[in-house]
């Protein structure tokens, strides 16, 4: 031994010891584990599954987490709540003021969370916690989860947290509605980021529409029973039509944070989108949700644009049979009306759902799809009336509310009637704040210049957004901006007009140039033939 001590040289040595305690850490590290493996009571939870969001959100909370010696720093927030606890480690400039917005931009809340693979102990009550937060594949490099450790005699101390960290992340997503997106690849449901609630009332639409369609949600949502008992599948349907601008996205947004649901998001025409993905990501929508079908006539088509040209109607080729495949193209994207008929209605598709589809073109739809059963209830979107303009001017400007009782002008919708007003910090906007008859007044003017049925909601509020602190010059200016619109629409059109033209002009001479090349082809092949036939007739002759 001490020949072979001596043989090695420092380096050796010093590669002989490291080795050894490497070893002996390992060991023990196993031993721990096996040790706590027996005796602990450990719960997994999985970032694809709620508990996850509110653990997350919970221990965000807790100072121990925030005192991470090793952590990951993100601009995500910890939790779908997309609200972290500053005590928790969250990082801010400090010489800014309580405001949002600095220098125009929005402050980004920098959180720290534990990095993955390391352990923390939290004292909850009565109990030590081990808290670990591990990768699910770590071969994809996505996908976190965690695992708790408690040493208990039965897992009553997991439930009271599980249930208080879903009490606590609840009341802070109050306020938030969460948006998940369909992920083709790995067919399953992606969280995409909490948004706060609009207000009903800033969503103007003709009167009684908003009130029909939440109250229709709302009875559907308390009917369970009364579908169980009629055998009727617990399932909704609402299709959203008209043009572009009018309101369709914003309306479910707004519904969704007024009925407290999550929004579903599929966008059938997207990469990889295939009958067996939709059915599976179908099968995994929970059931109190709203699964919104955006575009729904572009389903079939995967065209980019949305303008005329683009053919989302059931043609020979695309959706004239229900069991016909519509696409099968290099993207692997193979959807098929039957497809998606099965996947919204087979046994796999989640029962309590309300399914919202919008669609610029619903003559395009098949009748297949938008028959009641699967779309109950339409509503038609259409350009900014009279009343609308009023409402949405009205919207955007505050007003020092009189003593007076509200003006007979007020829209009668419900909801609007309720318009709170619009609250704004003194520093951010040098927004006059005008009387409530003054508005009401520069509201009429507003709508009076505006067309009826020929501008889009959206188109307005563009306009108001680059006026939003000159409600007076707004209205003085409207004449002038409705004039510009319809030049800009005529330029388009004409724009658009040439560039079919030219498109079908070079389309009609390469289709010339291709038939010309191929008859020179066939001619040459033509001479070619009969050379051949020439020379081999010779030798006949000759013989
Ligand atoms: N009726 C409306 N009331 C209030 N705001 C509206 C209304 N219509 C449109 N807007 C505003 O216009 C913008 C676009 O609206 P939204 O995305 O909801 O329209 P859409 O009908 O879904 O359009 P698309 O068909 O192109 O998806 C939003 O910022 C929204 O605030």
């Amino acid at each position: 031994m001490n020949t072979l001590t001596s043989m090695l040289s420092p380096l050796g040595k010093l590669v002989v010891i490291g080795g050894t305690m490497e070893t002996a850490r390992r060991a023990s590290v196993s031993a721990w584990n096996g040790f706590v493996d027996s005796f602990f009571l450990t719960a997994h939870f999985s970032e694809e599954d709620y508990p996850y969001d509110w653990l997350m959100h919970w221990l965000s909370k807790q100072p121990a987490w925030g005192r991470s010696r090793e952590f990951e720093i993100t601009t995500r927030s910890a939790g779908r709540a997309g609200l972290t606890d500053a005590t928790a480690g969250d990082l801010e400039e400090e010489d800014e003021d309580d405001g949002t917005l600095v220098h125009g931009r929005r402050k980004r809340k920098v959180a720290f969370q534990p990095s993955i693979d390391t352990t923390h102990t939290i004292y909850y009550r009565g109990h030590w916690l081990r808290i670990t937060r591990t990768k699910r594949f770590p071969e994809y490099g996505h996908g976190s989860a965690l695992k708790i450790s408690v040493v208990a005699r039965n897992n009553d101390i997991l439930k009271k947290l599980v249930l208080e960290a879903k009490k606590d992340y609840e009341k802070d997503a109050e306020h938030r509605v969460h948006i998940f997106l369909a992920d083709t690849t790995y067919q399953c449901w992606r969280w995409n980021g909490a948004r706060q609630k609009r207000p009903m009332s800033s969503i103007v639409l003709q009167p009684g529409v908003k009130d029909m369609l939440l109250a229709d949600c709302k009875d559907f949502l308390c009917s369970e029973e009364w579908y169980a008992e009629r055998g009727i599948p617990f399932r909704r349907g609402y299709l959203l039509h008209g043009v572009p601008g009018s309101g369709k996205t914003s309306l479910i947004h707004s519904l969704a944070g007024e009925l407290g649901l999550d929004i579903y998001v599929v966008s059938l025409s997207s990469k990889g989108m295939s009958d067996n993905t939709l059915t599976t990501l179908m099968g995994h929508v929970p059931t109190r949700c709203i699964l919104l079908l955006e575009d729904l006539d572009a389903a079939f088509t995967r065209s980019v644009s949305r303008d005329g040209s683009s053919t989302g109607a059931p043609t020979s080729t695309t959706t004239s049979s229900t069991t016909q495949t519509t696409t099968a193209e290099s993207d692997g994207s193979t959807l098929s009306l039957s497809g998606l008929l099965n996947s919204l209605d087979g046994v796999a598709a989640a029962e309590g759902r309300l399914l919202f589809a919008t669609t610029n073109h619903i003559e395009r739809l098949d009748p297949a799809l938008s028959r009641p059963g699967r779309m109950d209830v339409w509503v038609n979107f259409t350009h900014a009336t009279k009343w609308q303009a009023e409402g949405i001017f009205k919207c955007f400007f505050p007003y020092k509310p009189s003593t007076v009782a509200a003006s007979e002008n007020v829209p009668t919708d419900a909801s609007q009637k309720n318009l709170p007003l619009p609250k704004r910090k003194a520093s951010t906007h040098a927004i006059p704040v005008l009387s409530e008859a003054e508005i009401s007044e520069l509201a009429k003017r507003f709508a009076e210049a505006i067309p009826e049925d020929e501008l889009s909601v959206a188109a307005l509020q563009g306009y108001l957004l680059k006026n939003k602190t000159r409600p007076r010059e707004c209205v003085d200016e409207v004449d002038e901006w409705v004039i510009e619109q319809r030049e800009t629409r005529e330029k388009l059109k004409k724009e658009k007009a040439e560039k079919e033209a030219k498109e079908k002009k070079e389309a009609e001479e390469k289709e010339k140039k291709e038939k010309e090349e191929k008859e020179a082809k066939e001619a040459q092949r033509g001479k070619g033939s009969e050379r051949e036939t020439r020379a081999q007739r010779k030798p006949v002759l000759k013989s």
